[in-house]
């Protein structure tokens, strides 16, 4: 479904030539919750970015449902990349509008029948489970509704891919949990393959079946494992309590 093939990004900084991503090959199959883990700098993020050409490979190629998205230039580009939707670390939602409008404002951009935009903005609202929430603003919710929104926007357009970076980094354990399990029923659900970038060892664990570990821009090894589920603690103030108290005497 999607292939990265002998892809490099080369950088311009303090006038030095610097290679964010050597040589990269690697492929992701149609259903796969696939991820990429790797310590800060790696290159994940700007691996991640290039499957939708956020950013351009300096050489290679990327093929994404048989298309050579390297290949394609504006509108053709603009069409091609409906079929990608992604979310961010700090959700990326437009602050003065609603969670509705936030949500009808990517429909608009990808020109989707107007008179559907309401229902599609409703359905997957409420597929995230924010139906109550519609006429909020951002500043109202929690991060994890947030986070919701910012998923609910990304599958507005029915995406067959959904790129995910450092989705829930800014989330505490509870949400976390949450949020993998939307992303989990969009995958076994709406059969939406799903790419995350993740430092967080348990994330990738829970819910990948494939993994790319990146070092200095180069694939260190690529791992096929059987996804451990998800976990959730339970985070009253008893359970704080209880490790904060553990071997203090
Ligand atoms: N636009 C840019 N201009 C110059 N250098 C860049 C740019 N974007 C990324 N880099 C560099 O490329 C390298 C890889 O960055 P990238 O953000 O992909 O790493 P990462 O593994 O996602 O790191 P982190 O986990 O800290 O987000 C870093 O050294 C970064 O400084």
């Amino acid at each position: 479904m999607i292939t990265i093939h002998n892809v490099s990004k080369t950088y311009i900084q303090n006038n030095k030539t610097f290679k964010a991503l050597d040589h990269i090959s690697l492929s992701i199959n149609r259903g796969d919750i696939y991820g990429i883990i790797g310590r800060s700098g790696a290159g994940k993020s700007t691996l991640l970015r290039l499957i939708n050409l956020l950013e351009v490979p300096t050489s290679g190629s990327v093929i994404v449902n048989g298309q050579d998205f390297t290949k394609l230039k504006g509108k053709q580009l603009r069409v091609a990349r409906q079929s990608i939707g992604m979310i961010f670390q700090q959700f990326n939602l437009v602050l003065n509008k609603t969670i509705l409008d936030n949500v009808l404002i990517a429909l608009e951009l990808a020109k989707y029948p107007k008179s559907e935009r309401y229902d599609r903005a409703m359905e997957v609202l409420n597929f995230v489970g924010l139906k109550e929430h519609i006429y909020k603003y951002p500043s109202q919710l929690s991060g994890g509704q947030k986070q919701r929104v910012g998923i609910a926007r990304a599958l507005a357009n029915k995406p067959k891919i959904l790129l995910c970076d450092e989705p829930t980094s800014a989330l505490d354990p509870n949400t976390t949990a949450e949020i993998l399990k939307v992303l989990q029923s969009i995958n076994k659900n709406l059969g939406v393959t799903i790419v995350i970038v993740s430092h967080e060892m348990d994330v990738i664990k829970s819910i990948c079946n494939r993994i790319t570990i990146l070092e200095n821009g180069k694939v260190y090894e690529t791992v096929e494992i059987k996804p451990k589920g998800i976990h959730k603690h339970s985070h009253n103030p008893d359970w704080f309590l209880a490790q904060l108290r553990e071997g203090r005497d």
